[in-house]
């Protein structure tokens, strides 16, 4: 049986361009106020099957909260028809059934008897309240003077204790410290066993694998995917670099411009560029990198990755003068400039015999498995002589991000497994 059933529902908003001032410019001038309208969901039908634990996941405004709003009937649909059946209870925003002069006792009073529970239910119900919650010293105070991660554990805790049939929770978790998120999590799982159908919005992709049942991914108001949890989170992810990719190449273009206009546009070899030291880029350009181009295997120019990824690193050189075994590096660091990782062809036993006058040709770095944990890294590269005099360095200049599907902590990824035995 279904606890939620939605069909064909459309919800537009009005965005105001332009709102008549005072009340004389309505009545006298006749002006009106200019909107134009924005369809935040689009014809979006789902059901949930009761005892369902569903994640939303999409983009920032792709319409996943204002589906929790239809649900809970904060908001209504223009088209289309919604049926939630079973005592509701819902987290959306922050604040939202609390009054700020009232204190948190009297918050519980008021939100869980909004939410159906009577008086005496709610007596009966007050420690464990107020228990689950941690706030005990600071329960009669004013919820006015709470820390967002307060709001977050009292509104948490009267949600789940007037024990809901259906449960609505919009991101509000995210607010809370580490501890008393698992410990959320935790009532969640248990909710979950006792057959409480739960719909849940989250950027925390980790958390929705590990409790959902199933995931629904909502791009422009529309449901892109609605599966199992990882093929869902997979192919979001999978989109998200590629939108990535395509923010950080045109990043990187702009950057790349103006590199060019301020660099030399002449076409020789000038000695002057021995002395040339910006912040970034050093050395004397006997051998200058012209470009540098980040890959997948099957050449397709990117800049956010997956771990795990093959990773293509085209350094484009141009010799001015006649070099003898050059030697081409690579690092990569983090933001934070910790050093992860760095080796050159000299270290490799790549040998580059020599190189003449004018020149060009490119230098592959291939990398078969990124393994790197997610976040932002910078990467180096360098061509020098043998004893170290630098011919063209590009410190840090160039980033990449990568992308992980798993939680583990750090910079790199280390091959492992786990095993047990007993003694
Ligand atoms: N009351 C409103 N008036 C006008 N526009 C609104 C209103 N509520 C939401 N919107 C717009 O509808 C779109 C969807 O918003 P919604 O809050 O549902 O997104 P979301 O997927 O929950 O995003 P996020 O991940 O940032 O919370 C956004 O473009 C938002 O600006």
């Amino acid at each position: 049986m279904d606890a939620i059933s939605i069909s064909n529902v459309t919800k537009t908003f009005k965005i105001f361009t332009e709102r008549s001032s005072t009340l004389k410019d309505r009545i006298v001038k006749g002006r009106k106020n200019k909107y134009q309208e924005f369809c935040a969901l689009n014809n979006v039908s789902l059901n949930i099957e009761k005892g369902q634990t569903v994640g939303f996941i999409g983009r920032n405004g792709s319409g996943k909260s204002t589906l929790l709003k239809l649900l809970t009937g904060i908001l209504y649909p223009d088209s289309g028809q919604i049926r939630v059946s079973g005592k509701v209870s819902s987290l959306l925003e922050l604040g939202a059934g609390f009054h700020p002069d009232f204190t948190g006792r009297e918050n519980i009073f008021m939100n869980a008897a909004i939410l159906g529970l009577t008086k005496k239910e709610i007596k009966k119900k007050l420690d464990q309240i107020i228990m689950f919650s941690e706030l005990k010293g600071y329960i009669d105070n004013p919820v006015r003077n709470y820390s967002s991660g307060m709001y977050m554990r009292l509104a948490f805790s009267v949600a789940i204790m007037v024990e809901p049939e259906v449960l609505l929770i919009d991101e509000v978790l995210a607010v809370g410290d580490a501890a008393f998120q698992q410990k959320c999590m935790d009532q969640l799982r248990n909710m979950k066993q006792k057959g409480t159908t739960i719909v849940f919005v989250s950027h925390d992709l980790g958390a929705m694998e590990k409790l959902c049942d199933r995931v629904v991914w909502i791009n422009k108001g529309k449901i892109v995917e609605d599966d199992k949890p990882k093929k869902v989170i997979d192919k979001y992810l999978e989109y998200l670099a590629i939108e990535e990719d395509k923010r950080l190449i045109e990043e990187a273009g702009e950057v790349n411009k103006q590199i060019e206009v301020k660099q030399d546009s002449s076409d020789s070899f000038d000695t002057n560029k021995e002395n040339q030291h910006d912040e970034q880029r050093w050395g004397n350009r006997k051998v200058e990198i012209t470009d540098v181009i980040l890959e997948d295997f099957n050449g397709k120019k990117k800049m956010s990755f997956l771990s795990g990824d093959e990773l293509l690193i085209r350094i484009h050189y141009k010799s001015w003068g006649f070099v003898e075994n050059p030697v081409f590096g690579i690092a990569i660091h983090t933001l934070e400039h910790v050093h992860c990782y760095g080796t050159n062809t000299q270290i490799d036993y790549y040998k580059i015999d020599e190189l003449s006058v004018n020149d060009v040709g490119e230098v592959y770095f291939k990398i078969p498995q990124l393994n790197l944990c997610g976040g932002t890294y910078l990467l180096t590269v360098a061509i020098h002589d043998e004893n170290g005099l630098q011919y063209d360095f590009h410190d840090k200049k160039y980033s990449f991000k990568v992308t992980s599907l798993s939680n583990e902590v750090g910079i790199v990824k280390i091959d492992h497994h786990w095993d047990r035995s007993e003694f």
